[in-house]
């Protein structure tokens, strides 16, 4: 006699009823060059991107219900758009397509401390986490190459924060190539203003036709960043600050602003400038690093 089906569990899910820390760290564009611009738009870069040891903390809880449900909603996002959701989501139909009986769930919390829209790449570390947390989580054993093209429909930085190590990167960003920068000290301050990424890449003040250059030979001291002169031009409040930290250490803008940091031997110069911040300027120290801290935490899952 054949044995009732239980249906009640998807088949691998590991539903240990618990929320699991996962970190998702910020990222700098140490350099950022507009090389060319596509057919459809999106522009062509060499960049070279490291993490930084600080960012968000999600929680994330496996379930069987089915349901993706975002306990801590992020004010000014709905929760439809949120790239938390929308990468669970997504994974949730993978998971459907690999032939999961019952639909795998997830509760997830996040506590936000990564400034939104400044260039520190917080939504699309967000979505890496939750896609490789969830992976691990519900059991589906995707490759990381995979994972990081389903990342990439979400946003065009988050395949580095899938593989999880420093990296040259060229394409839109999702060709990565490993790199070893040194790891410095930097203070990441916002100026009072917030920069979307669109209008960045719309602008006509954007340099689009800097040099190629080949990835082994980059000299990071000999780089900038393309989308800083065009929001130097626009947003006076980035333009005073960056000149107020040129003052004391190196300094830059990361990704499309509005955040610049400042680069340091040592943590104690780092925080001795941020104690002479102008008033009412955001920030934080942070090391940079070339390994994201989330890779040890998902291979510690996946072992167990
Ligand atoms: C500026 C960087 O942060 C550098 O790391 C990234 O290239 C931006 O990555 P992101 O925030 O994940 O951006 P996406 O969400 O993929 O793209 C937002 C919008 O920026 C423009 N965009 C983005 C990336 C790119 N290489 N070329 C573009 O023209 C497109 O209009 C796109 O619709
Ligand atoms: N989980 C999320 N965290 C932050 N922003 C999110 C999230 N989900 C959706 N967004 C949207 O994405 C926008 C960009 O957020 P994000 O913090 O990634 O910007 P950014 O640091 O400038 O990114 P990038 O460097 O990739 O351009 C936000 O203004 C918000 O509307």
């Amino acid at each position: 006699m054949a044995l009732p089906v239980d249906n009640t569990s998807p088949d691998n899910l590991s539903l240990d009823n618990k929320f699991h820390p996962f970190p998702s760290p910020a990222k700098l564009n140490l350099f950022l060059h507009v090389v060319g611009r596509r057919s459809d738009g999106y522009h062509e870069l060499q960049t070279l991107f490291q993490f930084l040891d600080y960012g968000d903390t999600l929680e994330i809880k496996a379930t069987d219900c089915g349901k993706i449900r975002l306990l801590t909603p992020i004010t000014g996002v709905a929760a439809k758009d949120n790239l938390i959701v929308k990468a669970a989501t997504m994974l949730q139909l993978e998971a459907q397509a690999l032939g999961q009986a019952n639909l795998p769930g997830a509760e997830i919390k996040i506590d936000k401390i990564l400034p939104m829209g400044g260039g520190l790449g917080g939504g699309s570390s967000n979505a890496a986490t939750v896609l490789l947390a969830l992976n691990a989580l519900w059991q589906l054993k995707l490759s990381t190459e995979k994972l990081a093209a389903l990342g990439l429909a979400l946003g065009a930085d988050v395949p580095v924060f899938i593989h999880g190590f420093a990296a040259y990167a060229e394409g839109v960003g999702e060709k990565l190539t490993p790199r070893d920068p040194e790891e410095y000290w930097y203070l990441v301050s916002k100026p009072n203003c917030s920069i979307s990424t669109v209008s960045v890449f719309t602008s006509d003040d954007l340099p689009r036709n800097t040099d190629r250059q080949l990835a082994q030979s980059a000299d990071i001291d000999a780089c900038h960043n393309d989308c800083q002169v065009m929001v130097i031009k626009h947003y006076p409040e980035v333009a005073k600050l960056l000149s107020w930290l040129l003052e004391y250490a190196p300094s830059q803008m990361t990704g499309t602003g509005a955040c610049i940091f400042s680069r340091f031997d040592s943590k104690a110069e780092a925080c001795r400038i941020q104690a002479q911040l102008p008033d009412g300027i955001e920030s934080f120290v942070a090391k940079g690093i070339n390994q994201s801290p989330l890779i040890p935490v998902i291979k510690a899952l996946s072992l167990n």
